[in-house]
């Protein structure tokens, strides 16, 4: 895989090859090297959380992304992965062939060359997947692949599970199935196909290597008969036929072989591959000493994976309407050969039909009636009872067992490197060892510092669009898609914000902090300076809503200069929660013990009514304030001690009081406003309802039910209970370090605005972005949101600028954030030394573009405060007050007002009583 992040930009998008259940593929060329053609799997994100399939598209990502690590003909190979606004993209190996179940659709059965053909190529990719510690646990002809020259490539592991054993060929290894249902339990992220599951899933609740030799028996038998070899009327029937072993070869169906079209070694091999009891099924280490594989290399790999196409000296055969390919292997001639109307190479797949939902649910809930029905108990306590000749019985608990996302251990958080002290990290004023933030914030500054800004950086995007429909549509067919791909999200990572939490908490060991609550996302010493005010009121007065810019703070600043230096006498700990509780302790060292311990409570980032705005604030430089605003009732500044103070706090207690020094403050904030969301949408999640899909047995039991959806978004996005929460973290946690290039990110987009193709048992979680604490688009060009409608109104250039600097404006600015600007003789000068003013503030999502700004009105205050060119005026509050005084419609100001704080809403609400 390749480090180098790429975009659907980067392709040209062809036909589409298929649609799977939460997914279309199309071909692809690669822009760069348009000789390289790809199938990209586009997965719409909105489909994907609607559909609780989440974890199946991690594991598909995780799984795939491992076994491209060493490539393998047989395996369909994950090239890259990325994301835009609605849609997550695999790059993958194309399969020209089509599906292997389509070439025997049309050819009813095959030969034995081909038999034997495709299932040693089967047979060696499968110990490679294995090897790997990966069960796919759904194989079947339908995800096994053909390329140009009739190799097969397997593909779909969304269903795969890991034993982390390292051994492969064993099929004695076994993992209990956390998925699979029980008595108890209608579970629908039970992964498989009625007519390739194994008896030990059905019997037992367990999936192991074993089970893969079982679907391939069923897969060889197909080949040579044209159907799988248990079918019943209905899902419930096939099951009892599959542990009753009732199929055409099986022991009570003895077949005459005398009279048997197939050859008897195929009939020999795939009766000691159905064999019920998982010890008895033979391996794959002694299939391939099978006499069927007699004549077989099977370490002549080049010889195993010529194509079926191809003669025996790799060349493609020409095509011959009506004959048979050449046998690519010299081996047992076959009993009878088929009679082959189509020709193999006519067979295109330039255009797939739309596949049905997948059988999961039906499947699923047909296992539980089936199971019910049958009296079989399959229970975890039942585990002990299979039978004593069975495997071993490894539970999930035991360390070797994992999910596959526990195969992608996470990197080692407690490396030497990641160890050095908290002083240590103090008193090198260099990029700290911090993790970078997964998710876009606006600090300009810090993103600045460690970045250097692009030179081409875009322009900020046009307002967002509307989430897309499913299916997904790539970028050059859908122009919302375009320019919503131009943008990462900006809104909640949901695996992302458990990775970061996870690696937090790692983090606080490391720092030594072992005693510290652990529900601290940071905590640091700071300066803290607040200023009460009111609306109209004595301490400070505002007298309008767009006041709150670049001007008032930075007259503010100057008016509280006085008092904003005496502040850094007092050092203060201010500590982030992941709750969002934001408080500070006085920790002046001359003060007493009892009141260094008194907390103050600040805010709570979830308040509706909570801005930030971020003055030339610089982690690094330790320059700047970071403003928290509390509507019309109080403004903090935070400032950060210099490096020189920080070394005279003693050093214990800065590596006992110290959090998570590494993450900057803005990130945390983000990080805690975001794991909010994160609950939020999990409460709603888990409250959502199941399809029709779902045995009515199940559902009217509402224990059951939310159980079986937690499970079925499996450990990643639906905790029950704040105790798995941790355990997702832990799980996501551990795939972090195999997707290198791009997490997928679950948006704000999807998780918080009803759209008009909101399915409408989808419960829209309520809207998170309430307040102007809320996270913005991150763009390459140093992090300036792009997809904030403000700053899009900047972009638009309608943004005023300063009378005293007329030939400057907003739009430049914010293309320049980065780039060093002439200051304007400002009084801010002399508490900041730096040349830049900068305040942003985070703005929020739309679905609806409104209407262009009109310049903003700038008062008086302006002549007295010369606001720097470059800053990026407070934006959400504006917008805002302009889209509740201009828009039409109820729905505009709905989404205004939905994006606003609590102060705009009831501006909102005054508006209308007038
Ligand atoms: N790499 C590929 N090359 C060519 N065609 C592909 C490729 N991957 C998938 N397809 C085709 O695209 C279609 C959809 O594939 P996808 O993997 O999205 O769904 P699926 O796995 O078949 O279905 P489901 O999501 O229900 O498991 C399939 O018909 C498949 O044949």
């Amino acid at each position: 895989m390749t480090s180098r992040k790429r975009s659907p930009h980067d392709f040209i998008f062809k036909e589409e090859l298929g649609h799977g259940s939460y997914s279309t593929v199309f071909k692809a060329l690669d822009k760069k090297s348009p000789n390289k053609t790809y199938a990209i799997k586009v997965c719409s994100k909105k489909h994907i959380i609607k559909e609780a399939k989440v974890k199946y598209v991690t594991i598909e990502k995780n799984t795939m992304n491992l076994l491209a690590q060493k490539h393998h003909a047989g395996i369909i190979k994950l090239y890259y992965t990325f994301h835009d606004e609605e849609n997550l993209y695999f790059v993958l190996d194309f399969a020209p062939g089509g599906e292997l179940l389509s070439l025997l659709h049309r050819m009813g059965t095959f030969n034995d060359v081909w038999t034997r053909h495709f299932t040693v190529q089967l047979i060696d990719a499968l110990e490679f997947i294995h090897s790997h510690g990966i069960i796919h646990r759904d194989l079947k002809p339908e995800n096994v692949l053909l390329d140009r020259d009739g190799r097969l490539m397997i593909t779909d592991f969304g269903a795969a599970a890991t034993i982390d054993s390292g051994l492969s060929d064993d099929s004695t290894k076994y993992k209990s199935d956390d998925n699979c249902p029980n008595d108890n339990q209608n579970c629908a992220s039970f992964v498989g196909t009625a007519e390739y599951v194994s008896p030990e899933l059905l019997l037992y609740n367990q999936c192991g290597y074993g089970s893969d030799i079982w679907a391939l028996g069923c897969m060889i038998f197909q080949f040579v008969q044209g159907h799988p070899p248990f079918r019943g009327e209905n899902e419930l029937k096939t099951f009892e036929k599959i542990v009753a072993l009732d199929y055409p070869w099986g022991p009570n169906n003895r077949i005459n072989i005398s009279v048997s079209s197939v050859n008897p070694l195929v009939i020999n091999l795939v009766q000691k591959i159905l064999v019920v009891g998982v010890n008895e099924r033979i391996s794959l280490k002694l299939i391939k000493r099978h006499s069927y594989f007699s004549k077989i290399d099977w370490n002549d790999k080049a010889k195993i994976w010529r194509g079926i196409w191809q003669n025996s000296q790799g060349q493609s055969i020409p095509q011959t309407s009506g004959t048979l390919p050449n046998s690519p292997q010299n081996i047992l001639p076959s009993r009878q050969l088929h009679i082959i109307d189509t020709p193999a190479r006519s067979i295109q797949i330039t255009k797939q039909k739309r596949k049905k939902p997948t059988k999961i649910s039906n499947t699923t809930s047909s296992i539980v009636v089936w199971r019910k029905r049958l009296g079989i108990s399959t229970g975890k306590d039942d585990l002990g009872t299979v039978p004593s000749a069975g495997p071993t019985m490894i539970t999930a608990s035991d360390s070797n067992i994992s999910t596959s996302t526990r195969a992608h251990s996470a990197p080692n958080v407690n490396s030497p490197q990641n160890s050095q002290s908290n002083q240590a990290k103090r008193m090198q004023p260099v990029v700290p060892n911090r993790i970078p933030p997964k998710v876009p914030v606006v600090n300009v500054n810090m993103r600045n510092m460690s970045t250097p800004p692009s030179k081409s950086a875009n322009p900020p995007s046009k307002p967002v669009n509307p989430p897309s429909r499913t299916p997904p549509i790539p970028p050059q067919f859908s122009s919302a898609s375009a320019s919503a791909s131009a943008s990462v999200p900006a809104s909640a990572a949901l695996l992302e914000s458990s990775i970061e939490t996870q690696h937090q908490d790692a983090m606080q060991t490391l720092d030594g902090n072992s005693n510290t609550d652990i529900h601290i996302l940071k905590q640091d010493y700071v300066f803290i300076y607040g200023i009460p005010y009111e609306h109209e009121g004595p301490a400070m007065s505002l007298n309008s809503y767009n006041k709150i810019d670049n001007d008032l703070i930075t007259s503010l600043v100057s008016q509280h200069k006085e008092e904003l230096k005496i502040s850094e006498l007092f050092l203060q700990l201010l500590t982030l929660k992941k709750n969002g509780m934001l408080s500070y302790k006085n920790t002046d060292m001359e003060e007493n013990e009892s009141r260094q311990n008194e907390e103050h409570q600040m805010a709570n980032i979830e308040d509706t009514d909570l801005s930030m705005y971020d003055f030339e604030f610089n982690e690094l430089t330790r320059k700047g304030f970071l403003i928290l605003e509390k509507y019309k009732k109080k403004l903090w500044f935070i400032s950060l001690p210099s490096y020189s103070l920080l070394s005279k706090i003693p050093f214990n207690a800065v590596k006992s009081l110290t959090v998570n020094n590494n993450e900057n403050w803005v990130d945390c904030f983000f990080r805690a406003r975001q794991l909010l969301e994160e609950k939020q949408i999990l409460d709603r999640i888990s409250n959502v309802s199941f399809d029709s899909k779902v045995s009515t047995e199940t559902s009217s039991s509402p224990s059951i039910s939310r159980k079986e959806h937690t499970a079925s978004i499996g450990n990643i996005v639906a905790p029950p209970n704040h105790n798995s929460k941790h355990e997702i973290q832990n799980n996501v946690s551990q795939n972090k370090n195999i997707g290198e290039e791009i997490p997928f990110h679950i948006p704000n987009s999807v998780k918080n605005k009803p759209t008009a193709n909101s399915a409408p048992s989808f419960k829209q979680p309520r809207v998170l972005s309430g307040n102007n604490l809320s996270r913005t688009s991150k763009k390459t060009n140093g992090g300036v949101p792009n997809s904030a409608p403000a700053v899009n109104t900047f972009n638009n250039s309608t943004v005023p600028v300063p009378n005293h600097r007329p030939s400057a404006n907003l739009t430049n600015n914010k293309h320049n954030l980065a780039t060093s600007k002439k200051q304007s003789p400002s009084t801010f000068s002399t508490l900041s030394p730096t040349t830049k003013s900068q305040i942003k503030t985070t703005g929020y999502r739309q679905s609806t573009p409104s209407p262009p700004l009109p310049p903003m009105e700038f008062t008086a205050m302006r002549e007295k405060y010369c606001a720097p060119s470059n800053m990026v005026i407070s934006s959400s509050r504006y917008e805002v007050l302009h889209t509740l005084n201009n828009s039409q419609t109820n729905f505009d100001r709905e989404i205004a007002s939905r994006g606003a704080s609590a102060a705009f809403r009831s501006l909102q609400k005054s508006k209308k009583k007038k």
